[in-house]
């Protein structure tokens, strides 16, 4: 989609008060709904109007971070959206860390050749403006997918609290897209209304899933296991994430595409569970290391013929960086 504003009238409706100071990452708040307006002009189709505040965490971020200079951008993503792999935070992130790169406040070298990272503190800076733009997509998230998306690897994160760690065991993943679509805010409103309903029974639901991130995180800190243990190493990480579905569905975010996934993988001995906010999305299946190839083919071909898509995913991967020459 190609949309463009006169940079005068982005002028009059934000107001030339928004006086830009990348260095300090501000929400919207009385001006979301003027915002909003400049989105509503451009007369998005009904089919693509989920991108409606993408639009507007782009608006948001580059009048704080470039200001009213002219400019055109391109925005090219290859993540499926709306899926539950993180689109939006990728999305912001790709934003932030693009229009930071040309402001003063962060210090890469444009004349540069080829990709390159953030220093620790433009990092902060960058993931907390990408925040504000998960905040406009979603509403109240958490912060884990800016997060995740701004460093890479895997991250322990807990109200904001977060530690980076390293697996000592590389894990492969099925990844399922059901091809369901869905949206994260409604998902997690939906959860929300149900803890206020069942206070005390959500209330246990959310301190088991702590628990199992918990042990997660200790079994995949721990040393790397040798080729015995491995198996055993795999089986631990495989029942909890069979745990944490069956937690997800008393959260009452699962649905009958995720489960048609996991009877059919749980055919093959194979343990699954939703990723993102779930109603539908995708599905993850942990691929152990001993699994042949052979099933790994009859699994997908089985899923694959139910109408979903998959792809294999190694965990962890690089965080935000930027390029100057994409033909380096
Ligand atoms: N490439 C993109 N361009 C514009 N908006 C995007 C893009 N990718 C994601 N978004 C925004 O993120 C929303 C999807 O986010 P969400 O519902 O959280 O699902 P997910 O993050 O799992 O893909 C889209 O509706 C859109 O507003
Ligand atoms: C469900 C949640 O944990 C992540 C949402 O991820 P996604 O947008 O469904 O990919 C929400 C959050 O942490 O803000
Ligand atoms: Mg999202």
């Amino acid at each position: 989609m190609e949309f463009s504003w006169p940079i005068e009238k982005v002028k009059e409706v934000l107001g030339e008060s928004n006086n830009v100071d990348c260095s300090k990452p501000i929400s919207p708040g009385s001006l979301s709904s003027k915002l909003q307006a400049l989105v509503e002009e451009l007369n998005i189709p009904e089919a693509k109007i989920g991108l409606a505040s993408g639009v507007e965490a782009f608006l948001w971020l580059y009048t704080c971070i470039q200001g009213f200079k002219p400019a055109t951008v391109i925005f090219a993503s290859e993540l499926p959206i709306g899926s539950g792999l993180g689109s939006s935070a990728a999305y912001c992130v790709a934003l932030s860390g693009a229009l930071l790169a040309l402001s003063s406040s962060v210090k890469v070298d444009v004349s540069q050749q080829g990709w390159q990272g953030f220093e620790d503190d433009e990092l902060t800076l960058l993931n907390n403006w990408a925040f504000e733009g998960e905040k406009i997509i979603h509403g109240r998230p958490s912060g884990i997918d800016n997060t995740v998306s701004t460093y890479g690897n895997m991250i322990k994160f807990k109200s904001g609290n977060l530690t980076r760690i390293t697996s000592s065991l590389p894990l492969r993943m099925l990844i399922t897209n059901t091809k369901v679509g869905r949206n994260t805010k409604a998902l997690v409103a939906g959860v929300s209304e149900r803890a206020k309903r069942h206070h005390d029974v959500m209330t246990s639901v959310f301190s088991a899933v702590d628990s199992i991130s918990n042990e997660l995180s200790e079994i995949i800190q721990s040393p790397a296991p040798n080729d015995l243990a491995v198996t055993e190493f795999e089986e631990k990480v495989g029942e909890l994430m069979e745990m944490n579905q069956g937690l997800l569905q008393c959260m009452g975010v699962s649905h009958a595409s995720i489960e048609t996934v996991l009877r059919t993988t749980l055919k093959y001995k194979l343990t699954s569970k939703l990723t993102g906010a779930g109603g539908g999305g995708c599905v993850l299946t942990l691929l152990p290391t001993l699994l042949s190839a052979n099933v790994v083919d009859k699994v997908i071909a089985e899923l694959e013929s139910c109408g979903f898509q998959c792809l294999i995913a190694g965990i962890g991967g690089k965080g935000v960086q930027v390029c100057f020459n994409i033909s380096s």
